[in-house]
């Protein structure tokens, strides 16, 4: 299966007036990990929220031959959009197993968890291995550790054959290997799917990103290669200027090491 790209043209969205996002574009294709960075407020996740429709936004978001805005939440998911949150949405009190089972759609009564290896489909297998949870298949979610949450949610929409997964900050509150084994991961779910990542992680962006958009007060600031962005001197000047406090020192350590 490989997948048609994203291709986000024009998108604006407005919050009673105010503009947060102002004429966005960019795609993404399968085969490459894309990112989308900026500064805190520059509207990053305010277009994952449109592309997946918890937020109106105008313009065009297309998968394929398919326009995804205008149409009900539900609908978006059918047409292999996926996302993850900031803040990861697992069910703390089931098993990984139980989890994996309601993004797949199934039920499994409790007295079947005990047999619960022989019933695993072959999308759950596979999800859990791409992932590396089978060893904790009978976890609890809300035990697992802060990496493994954020597979969890990763593994969820594997298991729902997710055509394109967007991740907001999925590297957030991770230790240094979590962060590289997540890269890896990343990788290889891209070869065929598309996998747009919103990060503040300068070094993980540098580390794994193959296209970078820069988003600035709603607007595009720059757009390329991790090198092309980091020597364009207006993002130079958004991350080591004014704007963008929380992230500035994280980006200057970046062009230092470009250096
Ligand atoms: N529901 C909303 N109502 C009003 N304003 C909003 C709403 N959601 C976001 N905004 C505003 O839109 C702008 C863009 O927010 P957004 O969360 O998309 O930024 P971001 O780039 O993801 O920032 P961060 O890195 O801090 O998560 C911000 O000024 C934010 O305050």
């Amino acid at each position: 299966m490989v997948t048609d790209a994203l291709v986000v043209t024009d998108l604006h969205v407005e919050f009673s007036g105010f503009v947060a996002v102002g004429g966005v574009s960019f795609d993404a294709h399968p085969g490459e990990v894309r990112f989308l960075i900026g500064p805190n407020g520059a509207g990053k996740t305010t277009c994952i929220d449109a592309i997946t429709g918890l937020t109106r936004g105008t313009g065009s978001a297309r998968l394929g031959d398919q326009e995804l805005l205008g149409r009900p939440v539900h609908k978006i998911v059918r047409l292999g959009v996926g996302r993850t949150f900031q803040t990861a949405s697992v069910f703390d009190e089931l098993t990984v197993l139980q989890n994996l089972d309601i993004a797949a759609g199934r039920h499994r009564r409790s007295a079947s968890l005990l047999r619960a290896r022989r019933g695993v489909g072959a999308s759950i297998e596979h999800a859990l291995a791409e992932t590396g949870l089978t060893g904790e298949l009978a976890t609890p979610a809300g035990i697992l550790s802060h990496g493994q949450k954020q597979w969890l949610e990763i593994a969820m929409l594997l298991v729902q054959d997710a055509r394109v997964l967007l991740l907001d900050e999925p590297v957030a509150g991770m230790s240094q290997d979590e962060r590289t084994a997540t890269g890896e991961l990343l990788q290889r779910i891209a070869a065929k799917r598309i996998v747009l990542v919103v990060e503040h992680d300068m070094d993980f962006m540098r580390r794994f990103a193959t296209r970078v958009t820069v988003l600035h007060q709603g607007q595009v600031l720059s757009q390329g290669t991790v090198a092309e962005v980091q020597a364009d001197p207006k993002v130079q000047e958004v991350y080591l200027g004014t704007a963008g406090a929380a992230t500035t020192a994280a980006m200057a350590v970046v062009l230092e090491r470009e250096d």
